[in-house]
């Protein structure tokens, strides 16, 4: 017997025994949503994060008198279970949704006044209610119009768990379903290239029909867009730990934890610089590669597989003028290198002028790109794109580059995934690259997170507690097991809308 668990899986009386530990490693979304979880279901926990901050990949720093962001996030009204991480630690007025889905788009190409045009959302049900939007989009032609309606439709019916969707290239199918070059620059790839962080032609046909199906054909408000009016750090960092604190979880940063291995006694022994902890349960909340270093022999029938997991980069450019050039909070732009403007002054506590940040998705050619040639192509794009800059004078020019912010949604990808459980008790798998379902969003981060904690709790026989995001009941949640998914299970995402409450 280990871990306090029967061979049938029923917890034993030593499983009960009150203060059980639970060690999370890695203090990003996934990290954090685990922790939290656990010490809510009276786990005593440590989290141990390498740097000297929480939030992973979405964090802020100091720039001058500028706090600044890693790089610019948005969630939407269907990612549930991030809505519930920041409702967990306070945050959801500070990072609030659009009331509908409006995204103003800027085609660089048109001649000036007859650039704009908008994504927008009303009241009417799915699919309809895009249906204005679309028949108004001034950057398609009629026939592509008709076309991207026809798709859209086809795509509703594609079931995203089904393996063999995975394994298929979404730009072939965009392709066989008569979408014109134009169609992809103007609409599949402004939001596709966004959320998944790459283009049609590299991405998987299940992940792109997850993404497409779960915003855009779902429910009405499912794309609604939030983002954090506040640096991310406030979010992700300070309230995170200060949720953390009153949970009771023991944080410690700058704790980089070298190796994790399985004591005689049936406990784990987390090594760090200079000590070790003993351990009940471990949740390895760390990168796929992080993992791999990091999981001891047997921990997954086929861990070269996490190896195979692809990264993608985001480069952010950040521009600070010294006037306002932007009216809107953001705009995406075609025609241009641009991709998706966001206005950063009031986040980032800029008292004058106006701070933008330009978010540069699946930017393999740019990631490497030195500051100077970068602002060579930026800027005149900018000024082309937003004729008040034409005048403006640039008081700041600089840029934040993630080489690896997301894994590749590359076909095949759905894989390489692993659930949250491992082959040995009592270690888990926590990450945006596990098998939520979702591409790696903050969402993804989040549900992996619940689904760790679910696994653990539930070889520690302890219950789960009810203030813990629900994956929905017609949805059994994310595949906890180290096994393939099945055909017609979509963990986590048929029901995601029911809480949501859309509009
Ligand atoms: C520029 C950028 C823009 C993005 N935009 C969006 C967006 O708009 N919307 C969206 O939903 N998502 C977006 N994402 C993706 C999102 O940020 C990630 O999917 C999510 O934050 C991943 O969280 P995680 O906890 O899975 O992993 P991570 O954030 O990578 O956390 C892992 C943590 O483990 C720590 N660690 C690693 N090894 C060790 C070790 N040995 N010991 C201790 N600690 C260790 C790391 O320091 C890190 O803090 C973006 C990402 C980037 C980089």
């Amino acid at each position: 017997m280990t871990d306090g668990i029967r061979p049938d899986g029923v917890p034993t009386a030593e499983a009960d025994r009150p203060a059980r530990h639970a060690v999370v490693v890695g203090g990003g979304l996934a990290g954090l949503t685990a922790a939290l979880s656990l010490a809510d279901a009276g786990v005593r926990v440590t989290l141990l994060e390498g740097r000297p901050r929480l939030g992973g990949l979405a964090f802020s720093f100091r720039r001058g008198d500028l706090t600044v962001d890693n790089g610019q996030h948005v969630y939407l009204r269907c990612c549930t279970a991030y809505r519930w991480f920041l409702d967990r630690i306070g945050g959801t007025d500070l990072a609030p949704l659009q009331d509908r889905l409006d995204v103003p788009v800027l085609d660089a190409a048109r001649p000036e006044g007859r650039r704009l045009g908008r994504i927008r959302r009303d009241a009417l049900p799915v699919p309809l209610h895009l249906g204005r939007s679309l028949a108004t989009y001034p950057h398609l032609s009629l026939a592509d119009r008709a076309r991207v309606g026809r798709a859209a439709l086809a795509l509703q019916a594609l079931d995203p768990a089904d393996p063999a969707l995975d394994e298929r290239n979404f730009g072939e199918w965009l392709a066989a379903h008569g979408q014109s070059a134009r169609a992809v620059e103007a609409l599949w790839d402004l939001v596709g290239v966004a959320t998944l962080n790459a283009t049609a032609s590299d991405v998987s046909l299940g992940l792109a029909a997850m993404v497409f199906k779960t915003g855009l054909l779902s429910d009405p408000g499912a794309a609604d867009i939030g983002w954090a009016r506040v640096p991310l750090g406030e979010l992700h960092d300070r309230l995170a730990r200060k949720a953390l604190d009153s949970a009771g979880v023991s944080i410690e940063v700058r704790t980089r934890v070298t190796s994790v291995s399985k004591k005689e006694n049936g406990r784990w022994s987390v090594q760090v610089p200079g000590r070790s902890l003993e351990a009940d349960a471990v949740v390895l909340a760390v990168p796929q590669r992080e993992a791999h270093a990091l999981l001891p022999a047997g921990a997954l029938e086929a861990p070269e597989r996490l190896l195979d997991i692809d990264t993608a980069p985001i480069l952010n450019v950040h521009v600070v003028l010294d006037r306002t050039v932007l009216s809107r909070p953001f705009v995406a732009a075609i025609g241009t290198p641009v991709q998706w403007i966001f206005d950063r002054t009031h986040a980032s506590g800029l008292k004058d002028g106006q701070y933008l940040a330009l978010s540069q998705s699946a930017a393999h050619q740019e990631i490497d790109t030195p500051v100077a040639e970068l602002r060579e192509r930026y800027l005149p794009e900018l000024r082309r794109l937003l004729p008040l800059a034409r005048d403006a004078r640039v008081r700041d020019f600089f840029v934040t580059r993630e080489r690896t912010a997301t894994f590749a949604p590359s076909p095949g990808v759905g894989r390489l995934r692993p659930g949250a459980r491992t082959k040995v008790p009592g270690l888990y798998l926590a990450g945006a690259w596990t098998a939520t379902g979702w591409p790696a969003t903050m969402e993804g981060a989040v549900r992996s997170g619940v689904s760790a904690a679910d696994a653990a709790l539930s070889a520690l026989g302890r219950p789960r507690p009810s203030r813990l995001f629900a994956f929905d009941e017609a949805s059994p949640g994310p595949a906890t097991g180290d096994l393939p998914r099945l055909p017609g299970r979509r963990p986590g995402v048929t029901g995601a809308f029911v809480r949501g409450g859309t509009r």
